[in-house]
Formats: C-alpha cells, sequence, structure tokens
C-alpha cells in the first residue's frame, strides 16, 4: 500500500518544485494580545503568511497603485504612500490575501458577530522611510461609534506601528510589522486610540500593508 500525505488546506500556492509558494499559519499559533485599557486590544502573530517575499512581489507588480492628494488647511499635498482599496465585490491582488480574510473572519467571528465577516481590503505601500501614516483611528463609518476588528498583514520591511491613546500621549504600544506578520486591533481600539506608521530617515526597503475590515468601516 503506498501511503500519501494529503497537503494542508491553506497550503494553496504552488511553485515549479510543488512545494508551496506561500501559507498560512493557525491564527492561533503563536497568537499574543496586548491588552490596551478602555476595552481595547491589540493581537500580534509573527511571521503568520509564510513566503511573503514573492506575495510581496506579486503585490508591487499588479496591484494598480494609485498617489493620492489631501487637503491640508490651504494647501493640497501628497498623501505619503501609494494606496488601492478592495471593495467586498472585488478580486483581490493576490489568493492568500482571501484566505487570510476568511481564516481571520472564522478566527474573530465571536468579536465581528455585531456587523459580519471581514469584507474589504485596504492595501497602502510605503514606498520607503519617507511614506508613513500619521496618527488617527480609523473611525469613518460604525467604528465611529462601536467597537470592530481590523486586521492588518503586512509584506516587506518591517516598519514600526505604534499605538496611543485617542487624544494623544506616549506611545504605549511600538510594533514592528513585515514579512507577513499579523497585528489585529480589536474592542474599542478605533475610537479609544490612534494609530500611526512614522516616517524614518533610515534606510528602509517597501512595505506593503493590507487592511481586512468590516463592511461599512475605513
Ligand atoms: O501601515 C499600516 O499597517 C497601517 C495603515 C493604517 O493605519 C490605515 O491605512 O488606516
Ligand atoms: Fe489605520
Amino acid at each position: 500500500m503506498v501511503l500519501t500525505t494529503q497537503p494542508s488546506l491553506l497550503d494553496l500556492g504552488d511553485d515549479a518544485d510543488d512545494a508551496p509558494a506561500w501559507s498560512l499559519g493557525a491564527v492561533a499559533d503563536g497568537l499574543e494580545r496586548h491588552v490596551l485599557a478602555q476595552g481595547a486590544w491589540v493581537d500580534v502573530r509573527r511571521g503568520w503568511l509564510r513566503g511573503s517575499d514573492g506575495i510581496l512581489a506579486t503585490l508591487l507588480a499588479e496591484v494598480p497603485w494609485r498617489a493620492e492628494r489631501r487637503q491640508m488647511y490651504e494647501r493640497e499635498v501628497d498623501v505619503p504612500r501609494l494606496l488601492r482599496f478592495y471593495g467586498e465585490e472585488e478580486v483581490l491582488p493576490h489568493a492568500c490575501l482571501a484566505a487570510a480574510r476568511d481564516a481571520l473572519s472564522a478566527h474573530y467571528a465571536d468579536d465581528l458577530a455585531a456587523a459580519g465577516p471581514l469584507r474589504t481590503a485596504g492595501l497602502c505601500l510605503y514606498r520607503d522611510g519617507r511614506d508613513g501614516v500619521a496618527w488617527h483611528g480609523d473611525r469613518t463609518g460604525r467604528s465611529r461609534r462601536e467597537d470592530t476588528v481590523v486586521a492588518i498583514v503586512s509584506f516587506g520591511a518591517p516598519r514600526p506601528l505604534l499605538l496611543r491613546p485617542a487624544g494623544g500621549g506616549p506611545t504605549v504600544l511600538r510594533v514592528p510589522v513585515g514579512h507577513g506578520d499579523l497585528l489585529v486591533m480589536g474592542g474599542s481600539c478605533q475610537r479609544t486610540w490612534e494609530h500611526a506608521v512614522p516616517k524614518t530617515t533610515q534606510p528602509v526597503g517597501p512595505r506593503v500593508s493590507v487592511q481586512l475590515r468590516q463592511r461599512g468601516v475605513r
């Protein structure tokens, strides 16, 4: 009798050697929870998505990245990162992103129950240290009033994601995220805390952030 091994359902990528080009670990495996004040929490799972360099190359090449401008007082300025938002009906630019979204929706089902699974994907490309995102909460839509889960999968050069209480104060949490790391903000985090990815003068390669959100949250 010949014994064969069943490939894991999550080893979905294929390359010439028949080894998976990418795979997802179990979400719970090595997940660390940081409990913050006022009903907020942040979960971190390092190296969740294996094969992240190949995924980064695909995302850099195939996502129709767009530069945006934003009104800042009297001036219009460049948003310091490139963006592409995928609504819930759109096909995501890499199969791993749909697998990640579905695995996270299952893992966080209790937290998501009030408004349904993760459905949209906001992609940001930080080209180098001159790109970043200033302090903010993701408060457009129902997250202004209600708890939500925002899950971020990162590819490429790690950049620190910082958290501080809403309205200012010292940084309480600083988590470098890149290379397939997962960071999930939950509970009241978008209302009661702020997050940022500061610009840096250090030489740093590109990073892509994929933010998975529920319907009606930006
Ligand atoms: O770079 C990140 O992972 C954070 C991006 C972010 O906070 C946002 O786009 O709302
Ligand atoms: Fe954000």
